[in-house]
């Protein structure tokens, strides 16, 4: 059953997401696209093609996780699957954000290898269950598709052998990282640039 409150409270959240990842230079024309769970079965999702800085309430819609939409003629963002897959593969997750950085965008092309290990960083400590900053903070690596639906079965792949993961980066394209709450969320996002951002700074100095 849709909780009308919760949903109020998400579209808020991700609205306010919106206009801080705008702030930040993370969400670049139309890109990203953003989520919270509603449910074991429901999310509220940003519709398709929404400048992220400048989201209404109309532009959070409410859909299953297979992106059946409830309610609205509107399209749900094309990324929309990625979402629904986490939150059906992740019962922990309750907020998830996917930016196009600039540091996510380069870093994905130059590294090679299929994982990228943040290692030695005090600020990995800003990600859920990392204590010290010996915890490395892995990110996935897949290449870049238009064809969603692949990309989300090579996630779930992914997340079957490999639960030590904060987030995936998909190469030239962006970042996704998801958490326990909004908050938690935008400090993944928020730390995750900054570790990147240092990451190919030091990539340079090498
Ligand atoms: C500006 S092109 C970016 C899109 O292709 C996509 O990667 C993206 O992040 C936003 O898509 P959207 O359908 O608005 O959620
Ligand atoms: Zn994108």
């Amino acid at each position: 059953m849709l909780d009308l409150d919760r949903l109020a409270q998400a579209s808020q959240q991700l609205i306010e997401a919106g206009r801080a990842l705008d702030a930040a230079s993370q969400v670049p024309a139309t890109g990203g696209n953003f989520s919270c769970r509603l449910s074991d079965t429901l999310m509220a999702v940003t519709a398709s093609g929404c400048h992220k800085g400048r989201l209404t309430t109309a532009d959070v819609l409410v859909s299953d996780f297979a992106v059946r939409l409830l309610g609205t003629s509107r399209k749900a963002s094309d990324e929309a699957r990625l979402h629904g897959q986490l939150y059906e593969d992740l019962p922990e997750a309750h907020a998830i954000l996917h930016t196009h950085s600039r540091a996510a965008t380069v870093l994905s092309l130059c590294h090679v290898g299929d994982t990228l290990s943040l290692e030695g960083f005090e600020l990995n400590k800003a990600l859920e269950g990392v204590k010290s900053h010996e915890t490395p903070v892995r990110l996935a690596i897949f290449d870049n598709t238009q064809d969603i639906a692949a990309l989300a079965l090579d996630v779930r792949a992914r997340l079957q052998v490999d639960a030590n993961l904060h987030g995936y980066l998909i190469r030239g394209h962006g970042l996704y990282t998801w958490a326990s709450s909004m908050t938690a969320c935008r400090r993944h996002i928020e730390a995750l640039d900054f570790l990147m951002g240092c990451e190919l700074e030091l990539r340079r100095q090498r």
